[in-house]
Formats: structure tokens, sequence, C-alpha cells
């Protein structure tokens, strides 16, 4: 098994544990990453977390947390106890919040552990330069707004970023080669864009420098799941370390 395989993290974006578990099914043993996002969260809850990992996987909890410093404390402390390895929270809140998020996860974490991973999500990969200037009004391109944030989310005390693979060379001169980049918005040739916007192949991404990349429905949507994660898996073994 290549390195490659745990820098791999797959969405798992079902209804429930039922659909979420053919799935888990599929990529037994081979040595992935698991992400677990809102949708899979609301219905299955802590226990399924709990679950996956007494299976083995290593788990990244995506729930984007946004709030008050205060709530935002208290989250990660909550999520801390389910032994999970990385989590994420919206940079957008702050660096108070961000610091916040960071101390509840320390204070979380049972006696003897490793805290988990806090990144920070800068600009979504949904998003365009024409979003952000004219919803949100932010000014400037969606580059300079992600480097910004990554600065903020490193001087938080943060591990690292998600951002679009096509950030990530300029995340990495900003804040680091160390500073870790986890990167969504993953489409292999030929597959759907759907709703995301900054896109790049596996292959682009691990070359621009991500740490790991997230991938769901080019997987878990796929005619044979299974193949889809092999021919992705073949296509960035050149990529390892
Ligand atoms: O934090 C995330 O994981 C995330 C951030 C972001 O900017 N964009 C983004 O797509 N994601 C998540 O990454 C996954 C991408 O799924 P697919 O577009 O199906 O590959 C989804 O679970 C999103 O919630």
């Amino acid at each position: 098994m290549s390195e490659m395989n745990g820098r791999i993290m797959v969405a798992l974006d079902f209804p429930g544990a039922v659909e979420a578990d053919r799935c888990v099914g599929i990529l037994e043993g081979t040595g992935v990453y698991v992400k677990i996002g809102m949708q899979l969260y609301y219905a299955a809850g802590p226990d399924y977390v709990r679950q996956l990992k007494e299976k083995g996987y290593s788990i990244f909890l995506d729930l984007k947390v946004h709030d008050i410093p205060n709530t935002a404390r208290g989250a990660m402390q909550s999520i801390a106890g389910l032994g999970i390895d990385m989590v994420n929270v919206h940079a957008a809140g702050g660096r108070k919040m961000m610091e916040a998020a960071r101390e509840g996860l320390e204070k979380g974490t049972p006696a003897g552990g490793k805290r988990p991973l806090l990144i920070g999500v800068t600009q979504l990969t949904s998003t365009t330069r024409e979003m952000m200037n004219d919803e949100l009004g932010i000014e400037g391109s969606v580059e300079e707004c992600v480097v910004r944030y990554a600065r903020l989310v490193q001087q938080a005390g943060l591990d690292g970023v998600v951002a679009s693979p096509k950030e990530v060379p300029l995340i990495k001169e900003a804040c680091g080669a160390s500073f870790l980049t986890v990167t969504p918005g993953i489409r292999p040739k030929g597959t759907d864009t759907g709703d995301q916007h900054r896109i790049t192949t596996p292959e682009e991404a691990f070359k621009l420098g991500s740490d790991f990349i997230v991938i769901g429905r080019a997987i878990t949507q796929a005619a044979n799941p299974k193949q889809a994660l092999h021919d992705i898996l073949e296509g960035v073994k050149q990529y390892a370390n």
C-alpha cells in the first residue's frame, strides 16, 4: 500500500449509517482517510464516528464550526472526546474564535492522547471571485483572500487550511511547507464539476503540493466506486515522498 492512500480523504456524504456502511465496506483495507461531514453526522451522530474509529479509520470530522469564541471552544471540547484525527472551523470566524477552538480541543483531549489536527476553512471551493466580490462584499481575488485567511489561521495556532489545490503554492509560500493543506474540489478527468468551481484533478492537486485531497462524489457516486478509487490511487502514486 502506498503512502498516498493515507493522503486521500473519502467524503462519506450519505443520508445515514446504512448507506455510508456500504461505501465503508468498499474502502476496507485501503488505508484511506474518511471524512464525515454535516449530512452524515447530523443523521448518524457521534455513535457512528466511534464505530468507524473502532474499525481503525483515520477520521476528518468536517463540521465547519463558525460561532462566537465561547461556543466554538465548547464544541471543540466535545468533539475532542470522540477521538477523531482532524476537525475544522471557518477562518471567517476570526482569530479569537479559532484560538478558542484550539483551546477547547486541547482541553477535551484525554490525558496522554493526541490533540486532533485543527484546520481552518478559507474560501469554499464552490466560491468564485464574482460571488466573493458581488455577494459577500469581499474585494480582490480569491487567491488574495485565501492567503490572508491562511496567515490568520496560522497566527491562531492551527495546523493548516482547507483550500483549492490551485492555491496551495501560494499558501505554502506564505505559511511554510509544514503548514498543512487539505484540498477538496477534486475532479478526475471526465467527471462532473457539479457545484464546485476551483477544481483540479487528483494528479494536479498533489503536483501543486497538497498534503491531503478530499474526494466525494467521484468515488461515492461512481458506477464502480472500488474501481474509481483504484484508478485515482494508480494516477497519484508517483507523488509519494
Ligand atoms: O471542508 C471541506 O471538506 C470542504 C471545503 C470546501 O471548500 N469544499 C468542499 O467541497 N468541502 C467538502 O469536500 C467534499 C467534496 O465533495 P465532492 O465535491 O463530492 O468531491 C464535500 O464533503 C464538501 O463538504
